[in-house]
């Protein structure tokens, strides 16, 4: 084992509990057997369509912190793909549940939406390079995770299955292993203060992960 494997264990080390809270969660139980309800989905694509326009930016924001061009252009590619996942799945998605991207965009930022993207944003603007990339890590490592159960859970509901494709993905897989690629060298690059920063902005953000799904499970709203 390398240092950089070393590191990346430590980090899954970290987050392993909550990635099984998350497969655990009646959401992701949910969308695997079909029970997940409708109401429930459609909250989550529209506080996700939210999320991914801020966390669009943030990448955006790695991209200019970053150290070395291959991380400037691998930034600014993941960012204009969630940009258009966003625009895509999501455009397609909502149609399929009977509304429209338009109108989920006028649909309130709800509270942990908010803290959460906030959260990344603070990470990016205030943090190193290295906190930056930390606090965006489990966005990529969880939905790859996941996504790689539920497809071999499968899905009898072909929205819930096609929203698992996306991520089940080759593409989403790469993209994955090229920033746990970046953050190992990073880490390799850093002080061991700043490695244990990378691990706790990657904890609190996968901690926020967890969150997301219960938020929607409980169509989470403003309490006053
Ligand atoms: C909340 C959240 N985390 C991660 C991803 C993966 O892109 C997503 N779409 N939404
Ligand atoms: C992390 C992420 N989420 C949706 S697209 C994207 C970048 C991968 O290309």
């Amino acid at each position: 084992m390398t240092d950089g494997d070393r590191f990346v264990a430590a980090l899954w080390s970290d987050i392993e509990d909550i990635y099984a809270a998350i497969l655990a969660h009646p959401f992701i139980t949910g969308l695997g057997d079909g029970t997940l309800p409708r109401p429930a989905f459609r909250h989550f694509i529209t506080q996700d369509a939210h999320y991914l326009r801020e966390y669009a930016r943030v990448l955006t924001l790695c991209a200019t912190k970053a150290t070395h061009d291959d991380d400037v252009t691998m930034f600014a590619s993941h960012s204009a793909n969630a940009v258009t996942a966003e625009q895509t799945l999501h455009a397609w998605l909502l149609t399929e549940l009977g509304t429209t991207a338009e109108e989920a965009s006028a649909e309130p930022v709800m509270p942990t939406t908010l803290a959460y993207t906030n959260y990344l944003l603070a990470s990016a603007y205030r943090g190193s390079y290295a906190e930056a990339v930390g606090a965006v890590l489990p966005c990529y490592w969880l939905y790859a995770r996941v996504g790689t159960h539920l497809r071999a859970v499968g899905s009898p509901d072909p929205l819930y299955a096609r929203w698992i494709e996306a991520y089940a993905d080759p593409d989403f897989q790469e993209a994955t292993n090229q920033i746990l690629t970046t953050t190992t060298r990073i880490a390799w690059e850093s002080t061991p203060g700043t490695q244990l920063l990378i691990r706790t902005r990657a904890h609190t953000a996968a901690r926020y992960e967890y969150l997301f799904w219960n938020a929607a499970w409980h169509q989470e709203q403003w309490p006053i």
